[in-house]
């Protein structure tokens, strides 16, 4: 066995918007190689990393030649902690604004898949080896309808409506009912709405011409009809990505009533009454620490209230929000903190707070389905979408890890 980095190549490839991206391989002296292709997103937090230089992707990976790969050559890729230290290092920047996070995350994930490869194991069984959680399925968020940033200006305001099996008997049970979830909200929206084109957004949702409450309403029926039909216990959940919608004094909607804090406060607990909401994403602005704790101290017993923008996978931010009990649950990007020893530090500083974990996809996706292994090795959620090429890569990929073993799906009873 010789995990000693021998090359790396990288190339520019596309994500599902038709945005560049770059995609990275790692070769080992051994011949084993690790690859990853970094997604993007359209909602971004302004604390993450920056994805990209300034000239793009291809400014980045003449840097990378340049600056980085030879100080890489050579190195033991086992050594995952000191070579992310490393990459952070040759950056210098607060966040990886030289380099592009979408570099860094494909190197540090491409040394971290090739050791995976070298030692014959799947990448999440070298991750929970190396973290030391027990390895169980995550429960899939799916997308079923979807606005904001992700769709036009005709769209909800809200950017994800979602579906969450609850207590599903296998992982391969929950993604096929987020689909069916998904078909039957389709067929709705053509009976309901003589303006709805069947158009989806960026990720696989249903983009209509509906506000909250219609679009809640939609999601319910279709929802209800999948439960009856198969016997499952499915929640409901929102992304309000409203950092988008915050204008510094109000939350803009085109069809519900803007709102100050207090009453999206109100707005949010009364939907989550009504609708029995069981996932709450970013309801408040990403500087709302105080905010959030009020609805989490209202709603966190029953509801995950999980924190986006709010964290940007960064566990300083994360400490914050523990100490403002802000959050029960975190969204973990990987791209939004640059490396995967970070992305891993921001899981366990959750875990040893009792919070949630949700690995999460960009709207901006590759086919990659790393994800997923994070998601096997040390998440209790995934959200990756319900349909879509990009989306189902790594929904696919968790039918096979539970085909291929006897690891347990996740089970949230709330
Ligand atoms: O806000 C989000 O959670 C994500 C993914 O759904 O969107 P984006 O990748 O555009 O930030
Ligand atoms: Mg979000």
């Amino acid at each position: 066995m010789s995990t000693l980095i021998n090359d790396i190549k990288l190339r520019k490839i596309i994500n599902s918007r038709g945005e560049e991206t770059v995609e990275v391989e790692v070769y080992l002296s051994s011949g084993s190689v690790g690859r990853f292709s970094a997604p993007s997103g359209a909602s971004v937090g302004k604390y993450e990393a920056k994805a990209l230089p300034d000239g793009g992707v291809d400014e980045g990976i003449k840097y990378v030649e340049d600056e980085v790969k030879p100080k890489l050559i050579g190195n033991d890729a086992l050594n995952q902690r000191k070579l992310d230290q490393l990459l952070k290092e040759v950056d210098g920047t607060e966040n990886f604004s030289k380099m592009g996070g979408n570099f860094s995350i494909s190197l540090s994930i491409a040394f971290a898949k090739a050791v995976a490869e070298e030692t014959d194991k799947p990448f999440y069984e070298h991750l929970s080896d190396e973290i030391g959680y027990n390895p169980l399925l995550p429960l899939p968020l799916g997308n079923i309808i979807e606005g904001g940033e992700h769709a036009g200006e005709g769209a909800t305001e809200i950017q994800e409506f979602l579906t969450l099996p609850l207590d599903p008997d296998s992982v391969k049970e929950a993604v096929l009912a987020n689909a069916r979830v998904h078909q039957e909200a389709g067929k709705i929206l053509s009976e309901r709405k003589r303006d709805f084109s069947g158009g989806k957004g960026d990720e696989g949702g249903w983009v209509a011409p509906l506000n909250t409450e219609e679009a809640l309403n939609v999601l319910e029926k279709a929802k209800n009809r999948v439960e009856n039909r198969f016997n499952l216990n499915i929640g409901i959940g929102l992304d309000l990505a409203a950092s988008e919608m915050w204008d510094g004094s109000v939350y803009r909607y085109r069809r519900d009533l803007d709102k100050r804090e207090k009453d999206q406060i109100d707005f949010i607990e009364s939907l989550t009454q009504e609708y029995d909401l069981k996932y709450i994403e970013d309801p408040l602005d990403q500087d709302a620490f105080d905010g959030f704790s009020d609805l989490n101290s209202e709603l966190g017993n029953s509801t995950l209230i999980c924190g986006d923008d709010l964290f940007t996978t960064n566990k300083t931010r994360i400490k914050k929000g523990i100490k403002n009990k802000s959050a029960n649950s975190i969204l973990i990007k990987p791209n939004q903190i640059g490396t995967l020893t970070g992305t891993v530090e921001a899981i366990e500083m959750g875990k040893e707070n009792n919070y949630k974990l949700v690995v999460s996809h960009r709207s901006g996706e590759t086919s990659d389905n790393s994800i997923s292994h994070i998601g096997v090795a040390c998440t209790e959620v995934i959200k990756t979408g319900a349909v879509g090429g990009e989306r189902v890569s790594k929904l696919n990929e968790l039918i096979r890890i539970e085909e291929k073993t006897n690891i347990e799906v996740s089970n949230l009873r709330c």
